[in-house]
């Protein structure tokens, strides 16, 4: 007779998220998972219809929802609750630091924080192989090239939307406002990674994201425009054969898999030939300038000061941009001003301490520079 699958319990970090509630989702329909753990920022509202749908006993937030069982910490969430699988889905560098923490803890991450790989990845990876823990990619095309992933690969390559100004003359992109730039044209997301569509430092995350997690050179890293987000990601073989991963956008494949592999058990619509869009667009030099920034300092830096500043500077430049004190096109400066502030102190990064003290420096040169020289 087969022995039945033992339940895998779950903890998801940012549960009232774009990712957190489609893992909610994802979970309902597969069977097989329970959700022991939460946590979240401020909704108590949507934290608590899914504490209640779910029957989850555990949660960590700086809000009490009147009933559960509320950790002091992120660190005491994981230990009451001893997961076998953490989703990390919070944003920021916040999202870096609890990944760090579920990395004491999980036996699998399934990963959406790709700015615990931009600001650390070669810790992230190092610690995940000490303990022990499976690091799968959420990150939609991260997950495509992973389902793709096989030895001999000559190229990679991931794909952009081009976010909300990809078809706005560009002489009218600085007059663009939050409500204009969170307007995706193909997936539905937070605040912050929206914006970062919008100016495709989203995409520079990934390029990074994927240079550590397939341990692939930047030059053999290559994105292109499909306007659909159908093809997620291609993987180029050295004997000539080019594998596609595609599919309509939608988030529930990918956290999905990365819950259930190496088997796949997740439903969703297929989609018909028909609805295929296979068309691949440069990235346009003048419309994306951050990215093509990062891009450059790819091919000289393998230190991660700049990339640390890079998101605490973006981090803090786009809630700017949000809270409407900023311009859209202000974001470049900030991010621009704080990597070469940080470059100028020649700080090698050479352990986690490292990593947060860095973060400190960008961060606090970022609020000031958006205080000082932006704001307006
Ligand atoms: N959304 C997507 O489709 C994709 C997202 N990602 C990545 O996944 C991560 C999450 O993105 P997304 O779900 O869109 O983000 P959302 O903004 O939709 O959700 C963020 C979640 O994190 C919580 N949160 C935010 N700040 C804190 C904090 N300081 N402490 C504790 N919890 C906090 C929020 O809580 P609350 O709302 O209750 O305050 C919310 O639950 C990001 O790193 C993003 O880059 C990657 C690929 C695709
Ligand atoms: C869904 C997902 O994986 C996002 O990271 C997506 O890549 C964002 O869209 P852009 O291609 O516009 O950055
Ligand atoms: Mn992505």
């Amino acid at each position: 007779m087969e022995e039945k699958a033992a339940v895998k319990k779950v903890v998801i970090f940012g549960a009232t998220g774009s990712i957190g509630t489609q893992t909610v989702d994802v979970v309902k329909q597969l069977g097989g998972f329970e959700v022991v753990g939460i946590s979240f920022g401020s909704n108590i509202e949507i934290a608590s219809r899914i504490m209640r749908d779910l029957g989850v006993e555990y949660y960590f937030s700086k809000k009490d929802i009147g009933f559960g069982k509320r950790c002091q910490s992120v660190d005491e969430l994981l230990e009451k609750t001893s997961p076998d699988i953490v989703v990390c889905a919070i944003p920021g560098f916040e999202g870096v630091k609890t990944t760090f923490s579920a990395l004491r803890y999980a036996k699998r991450i399934a990963l959406a924080t790709k700015e615990a790989l931009v600001c650390a990845g070669p810790f992230v990876k190092d610690l995940a192989r000490e303990n022990n823990v499976e690091l799968i990619p959420v990150d939609s095309e991260h997950s495509a090239i992973f389902q793709l992933y096989e030895p001999h690969i000559e190229k990679i390559l991931i794909t952009a939307s081009g976010g909300a100004v990809r078809d706005v003359p560009l002489e009218r992109i600085s007059e663009l406002k939050p409500s204009d730039i969170l307007k995706h044209p193909t997936w539905s997301m937070g605040g912050r990674i929206t914006v970062d569509s919008a100016t495709m430092v989203n995409k520079l995350f990934e390029v990074i994201e994927a240079h550590e997690l397939f341990n692939l050179e930047y030059g053999r890293i290559d994105v292109k425009i499909n306007r659909l987000s159908f093809i997620h990601g291609i993987v180029f073989l050295k004997d000539g054969v080019i594998k596609i991963h595609a599919g309509k956008p939608d988030m529930r494949i990918p956290i999905a898999y990365a819950l259930t592999y190496p088997e796949r058990k997740y439903h969703s619509y297929v989609a018909d030939v028909e609805e295929f869009d296979l068309t691949l667009f440069d990235v346009e030099r003048e419309r994306y300038p951050l990215f093509f920034y990062g891009l450059e300092l790819t091919k000289d830096n393998d230190d991660l000061a700049w990339r640390i500043a890079l998101n605490a500077a973006d981090e803090v430049a786009v809630n700017a941009f949000l809270n409407r004190e900023i311009m859209f096109t202000d974001i470049e400066k900030v991010v621009r001003m704080t990597i070469e502030y940080i470059l100028k102190q020649n700080i090698s990064v050479q352990s986690i301490e490292d990593v947060y003290e860095i973060d400190n420096l960008a961060r606090s040169y970022a609020l000031n520079y958006v205080e000082k020289e932006v704001k307006k």
